[in-house]
C-alpha cells in the first residue's frame, strides 16, 4: 500500500478496480434509492462523496483536504448527519482527476476510517437552505465577557472541595457533568430548591460586574440568587430539561466559558433548534424558550457547528440550512455558570402543560390489569401498555436510545454487502444506518417512532411484528431488538419467532434479543441494576456521591401495590420478582409527542398508566439510561409497558419450537437474552 497525504492507495489491479467498481455502483444505488441523488456515468464538476460525510464521522477539514489536492475546488457541501458530501470543481478535469484518483480510497481520519466512492452529479440537491430562527425569548450575546474575566470567573471555582464546602457551596459529581451550587442547592432528587434553606455561600464576587452589565442591558430587572457552576468536559452534557418553573423565575442567564458546545433546544411539536454557544457568551432564555422548550447538551465529543466561525446566527441546527457551512467541532472542557432567580410565589405563566404550578391534572395509578386469559386479550392488553405507550413516548424515548448496542452492530457489521435486512420492531432506527452496506429497512407498531425513522432518512413502516407485510424468504438478515418481550402470550411470543423466520432467506440469521428477567449473570449485575446502586452508593471512581436521579425517595416508589392476579408494577432499576410486569415509563416534559393528543390522552383516561410515582426510569438499554438526570424537569407523567421478562433457556426453547430454524448461538448481553438464529440453508424458495 502506498501512501499519499491521509489517504491510502489500494492496489492497481484490475481484479481490484472491479471490486471498486461494483461497490461504487451499490453505492449510487443506494443514493438514489435513499436520498433521491441522482448519478451519472458522464463526468461533470460535481460529484457525490458516498462515505465521505459528516455522518460516517468524517470532518470538512479531513475531506477538503483531500479533495483539494485534485484540483481547484469551488464548493464542498456536507449535509449534517449524513453519509456522504458533494464536492464541485472549477472545471471537470479537476473532478474527473479526483474520480480518477480517489474512489475506493481509504481516508484515514481522527474519528474513523472510510473508504469513498465517487460518482459524478449533474446538480448538487441536498441544498437545503431552510432559515431558521431561534426559539422565541431565546438571546446569544457574542462576547458578553472578556478573556480576562473569563479567567476570572473560572479561577474563582474551587471544584477541589467535595460536597458542601468550606466556602458553603454544594457540588456534586453527576453521571455527564459536575455541578456546584451557590445561593441555593438545585436538588436533582425533586427538580426543585429549598427555598428557606439557603445555602451559606451566596454569589461569588466575581460575577457581580457581568450581573451589573445584564441589569445595565436590560437582560434582567432583578439581580439573580442562585448560581448553578456545570462544568462538562468533551463527550459529557446535560439531558433534555426545562429548568422546574415553580423553581425559578422566568429569566435564565448561562455564561459559557471555557470551550463552545452546542445546545439543543426542543419544542414539543417536534422542532429542534441547536444554538452554539461560543466561550465567553452569555445565552438569555426567557418566555417560551424557558417555559416551553426543553434544553440540553448532548453528550458527545464533536459538535457540527457552522464551518464559518463569524457566522453570527450560531444556528447548528439539523434540519438546517446554510447549506455547505458546517463541519465538525472538537469539544473542549466548557463550565457554565447559570444564573436565576427564587421563585417565591406559584408560577403563573402562559404555558401550562409545561407548568408544574398550573398541573390541574394529577395522575393515580387505579387498578392494574390481569394477564391476558384469550387472545383478544392479549391483544387488547398489548395495544394499551404496549402500543399507545410507545406512540406517546415515541419522541422521548427515542431521545434515550442513541447508542446501538455494540453485540448487534457486530451483527450488522458481519452481513455481506448488499445483504437485505429487516429490523423488524426498529424502534427510532437506530441499528438501520449502522452498517451502510445493506439493504435495511425497519418496521414498528408505533407510527410515531416510523416517522422519527423517516425524518432520519431511513425506510421504515408501521407494522404489527406479527405480520410484516414483506416476502416470505426475502430478507437475508432480521433483527428483533427487545420487542417479543411485548407479547403477552406464549403463543404470540412464537407466532413472532415465526414471522422472523419467515421473512428470512434460507441460510439467512435472524438476531433476537428480549429483556432478561436474570438481570444477574456470572456474578455480574446488568448495568440496569448497576445504575441503581450508582444512586445510593459512591462511585467507584469518586469520592462524592452521584445522585441525579429524576425521582421521590425510595418510600415513594411503590405506589401501590397489586392484588393477586394482577401485574405488578415494576419498582425500576431492582431485581424482578416476577415474570410478567408492568414498567414504567416516565415522560419528560417537553417531550410529549404531540401536546394535544398525548395531553387529552392522559386528561380523559381513567385507567392506570398516568400514576404518577416518579421511580427511575426503566430501561434495559444496556448503553443508555434516560431520566437519569434532569436538572430542572418538573414531574411528569408516568406510562406503563407490559414486558414479559425471559427466564434462562426460555428464548432457546421457543425458537426450538418453529420448524426449519436452528438457534446457531445464544448468550446474555447486559440483562438480556439473545439468539442468532439461522434458517435452514436447504429449505426451498417457494
Ligand atoms: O450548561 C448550561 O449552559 C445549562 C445548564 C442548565 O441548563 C441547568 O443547569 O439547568
Ligand atoms: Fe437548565
Ligand atoms: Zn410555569
Amino acid at each position: 500500500m502506498e501512501c499519499e497525504g491521509n489517504y491510502v492507495k489500494a492496489g492497481r489491479r484490475s481484479k481490484e478496480e472491479k471490486k471498486v467498481f461494483r461497490k461504487q455502483l451499490r453505492a449510487s444505488h443506494t443514493l438514489l434509492k435513499h436520498e433521491g441523488i441522482r448519478t451519472t456515468r458522464q463526468p461533470t464538476k460535481s460529484l457525490v462523496v458516498a462515505n465521505g460525510g459528516l455522518g460516517n464521522g468524517v470532518s470538512r477539514e479531513e475531506l477538503s483536504a483531500v479533495l483539494r489536492e485534485m484540483g481547484a475546488m469551488e464548493n464542498l457541501v456536507m449535509p449534517p448527519h449524513k453519509p456522504f458530501a458533494f464536492v464541485t470543481y472549477r472545471c471537470e478535469e479537476d473532478a474527473t482527476n479526483a474520480h480518477t484518483r480517489l474512489n475506493g480510497q481509504k481516508l484515514l481520519c481522527a474519528e474513523n476510517s472510510v473508504v469513498l466512492y465517487l460518482s459524478y452529479v449533474n446538480s448538487v440537491t441536498h441544498q437545503k437552505a431552510v432559515a431558521e430562527t431561534l426559539p422565541q425569548g431565546l438571546v446569544l450575546v457574542e462576547d458578553f465577557v472578556s478573556p480576562e474575566e473569563e479567567a476570572q470567573l473560572l479561577a474563582a471555582v474551587d471544584w477541589s472541595s467535595a460536597h458542601e464546602d468550606v466556602s458553603g457551596s454544594a457540588q456534586k459529581a453527576l453521571k455527564h457533568r459536575r455541578v456546584k451550587h451557590y445561593g441555593f442547592e438545585f436538588r436533582y432528587d425533586n427538580n426543585n430548591v429549598d427555598k428557606d434553606k439557603p445555602l451559606p455561600a451566596c454569589l461569588p464576587g466575581e460575577c457581580l460586574p457581568v450581573l451589573e452589565r445584564c441589569l445595565r442591558d436590560g437582560h434582567i430587572n432583578i439581580m439573580p440568587d442562585q448560581l448553578t457552576i456545570n462544568q462538562y468536559e468533551s463527550g459529557q452534557g446535560i439531558p433534555p430539561h426545562v429548568d422546574t418553573h415553580s423553581a425559578f423565575e422566568d429569566t435564565i442567564l448561562s455564561l459559557s466559558l471555557g470551550a463552545k458546545a452546542v445546545m439543543e433546544f426542543r419544542h414539543p411539536d417536534g422542532r429542534v433548534v441547536a444554538v452554539v454557544l461560543p466561550s465567553r457568551s452569555l445565552l438569555v432564555m426567557k418566555g417560551e424558550s424557558r417555559y416551553l422548550w426543553t434544553h440540553g447538551i448532548t453528550p458527545r465529543k464533536f459538535d457540527l457547528v457552522p464551518a464559518c466561525e463569524s457566522q453570527s446566527a450560531a444556528l447548528a441546527s439539523p434540519d438546517v440550512r446554510t447549506q455547505s457551512g458546517l463541519t465538525l467541532s472538537k469539544r473542549g472542557t466548557r463550565t457554565s455558570f447559570t444564573f436565576r432567580k427564587i421563585r417565591h410565589e406559584r408560577c403563573r405563566c402562559a404555558f401550562p402543560s409545561a407548568c408544574d404550578s398550573q398541573r390541574t391534572t394529577s395522575p393515580s395509578p387505579a387498578s392494574p390489569p390481569s394477564l391476558p386469559c384469550c387472545r383478544a386479550d392479549a391483544a387488547l392488553l398489548e395495544e394499551e401498555y404496549v402500543h399507545r405507550v410507545y406512540d406517546a413516548i415515541a419522541s422521548h424515548f427515542s431521545s434515550t436510545r442513541h447508542s446501538p448496542w455494540p453485540h448487534v452492530c457486530q451483527f450488522l457489521n458481519l452481513l455481506a454487502p448488499g445483504s437485505v435486512l429487516a429490523d423488524v420492531g426498529c424502534g427510532n432506527g437506530k441499528y438501520l444506518g449502522v452498517n451502510p452496506e445493506l439493504v435495511a429497512v425497519g418496521c414498528d407498531r408505533s407510527g410515531a417512532l416510523v416517522q422519527i425513522c423517516a425524518d432520519r432518512g431511513f425506510h421504515a413502516f408501521v407494522s404489527d411484528a406479527l405480520s410484516v407485510p414483506l416476502r416470505t424468504a426475502s430478507c437475508d438478515a432480521c433483527i428483533s431488538i427487545a420487542v417479543i418481550h411485548h407479547f403477552s402470550t406464549q403463543e404470540r411470543r412464537l407466532a413472532a419467532v415465526r414471522e422472523l423466520v419467515r421473512l428470512l432467506k434460507p441460510g439467512g440469521q435472524a438476531l433476537v434479543y428480549v429483556w432478561a428477567f436474570e438481570q444477574e449473570y456470572n456474578k455480574q449485575k446488568s448495568k440496569y441494576l448497576k445504575d441503581h446502586n450508582r444512586d445510593s452508593s459512591p462511585t467507584q471512581n469518586s469520592s462524592k456521591k452521584t445522585q441525579e436521579p429524576h425521582g421521590e425517595p425510595d418510600t415513594q416508589r411503590h405506589s401501590y401495590y397489586p392484588a393477586e392476579d394482577k401485574l405488578s408494577v415494576h419498582t425500576n432499576r431492582t431485581a424482578f420478582n416476577s415474570q410478567d410486569l408492568l414498567v414504567p415509563w416516565h415522560l419528560k416534559e417537553g417531550n410529549k409527542q404531540d401536546g394535544k393528543d398525548s395531553s387529552c390522552r392522559l386528561s380523559s383516561r381513567t385507567d392506570p398508566r398516568p400514576g404518577c410515582d416518579s421511580s427511575r426510569e426503566a430501561t434495559h438499554n444496556p448503553d443508555s439510561k434516560p431520566c437519569s438526570d434532569t436538572s430542572g424537569c418538573s414531574s411528569a407523567p408516568v406510562f406503563h409497558r407490559y414486558y414479559h421478562v425471559f427466564q434462562q433457556g426460555e428464548l432457546e426453547q421457543l425458537c426450538s419450537q418453529v420448524a426449519g430454524v436452528k438457534v446457531k448461538s445464544s448468550y446474555h448481553d447486559q440483562g438480556n437474552w439473545c439468539v442468532v438464529l439461522e434458517k435452514d440453508p436447504s429449505l426451498q424458495m417457494i
